[in-house]
């Protein structure tokens, strides 16, 4: 794996700003101002603060992804889609779980507010393939699906890949595979991102930063190693090191 600059490992991070309003999630964002990180708007934060979040983030120079999984019918996800790319977000995501008509509606959705000129430019749209919480056991004994979960993860990865999405959500442990099915364009969002001794939580599918990198994800998303740190800007430049070092 080559050695990343400051900048490059600094631009791989997309910071999970779960909170329960804009006033400390923007408290948050300007602590790690000026590092070139994205931050991820997910349901807590933007049910609680609506759409202003992402202009709020936008206006302080971040990317945004915004997550919320959409997984509904197709012409429902197509004007969800319509109305997120008018947003102004990077990168948003839906449930892979959708199928690919869902997916393909998703697409079409970004294609025509950006036709219509309500968007100045079309976000990157990627699918959930196998939540980072679910396990191997939960997948087969809870959920129903057969098989081996990295399986699943490739299975929904080609899909969304066929419905012309541009990547996909899965754990780090999954990224060589799917490159290997769908194409190292193909980009990987990763969380389940636990620096070593650091709390697991309802993760299930983890590696450390270091880990991820080395395997070839294209982005980690971290959440509460960061955001749950008396330190925020401190985890994150101890992260940035370990990502880095030779
Ligand atoms: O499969 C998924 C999809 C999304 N997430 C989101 O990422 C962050 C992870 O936060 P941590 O605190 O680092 O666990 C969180 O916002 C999830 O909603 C995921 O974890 N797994």
């Amino acid at each position: 794996m080559p050695i990343l600059t400051l900048k490059e490992a600094a631009n791989k991070i997309m910071v999970a700003l779960d909170k329960p309003d804009a006033a400390a999630a923007l408290a948050l964002a300007e602590q790690l101002q000026g590092r070139d990180c994205w931050m991820k708007v997910g349901m807590e934060l933007f049910y609680a603060a609506g759409p202003s979040i992402v202009r709020d983030l936008k206006s302080r120079g971040f990317r945004v992804f915004l997550d919320l999984k959409m997984h509904d019918i197709p012409n429902t996800v197509r004007g969800g889609a319509r109305s997120i790319t008018r947003l102004g977000v990077d990168l948003f995501n839906v449930h892979g779980a959708g199928g690919v008509a869902m997916m393909y509606a998703a697409a079409e959705g970004v294609r025509e507010a950006v036709e219509a000129g309500d968007a100045q430019h079309a976000p990157l749209v990627i699918a959930v393939t196998q939540l980072t919480s679910t396990s191997q056991i939960v997948l087969n004994k809870e959920i129903g699906i057969t098989g081996q979960l990295e399986d699943a993860v490739v299975h929904y990865a080609r899909l969304s890949r066929e419905a012309g999405l541009q990547g996909v959500v899965a754990s780090p442990l999954e990224v060589a595979a799917i490159k290997a099915a769908c194409g190292t364009g193909f980009i990987t969002v990763t969380p389940g991102i636990r620096p070593r001794g650091a709390d697991v939580g309802d993760q299930s599918r983890i590696t450390t930063p270091r880990d991820a990198v080395d395997g070839g994800t294209d982005y980690l998303v971290i959440g509460r190693p960061i955001t749950a740190s008396h330190n925020p800007a401190e985890a994150l430049d101890n992260i940035l090191k370990e990502m880095i070092e030779q």
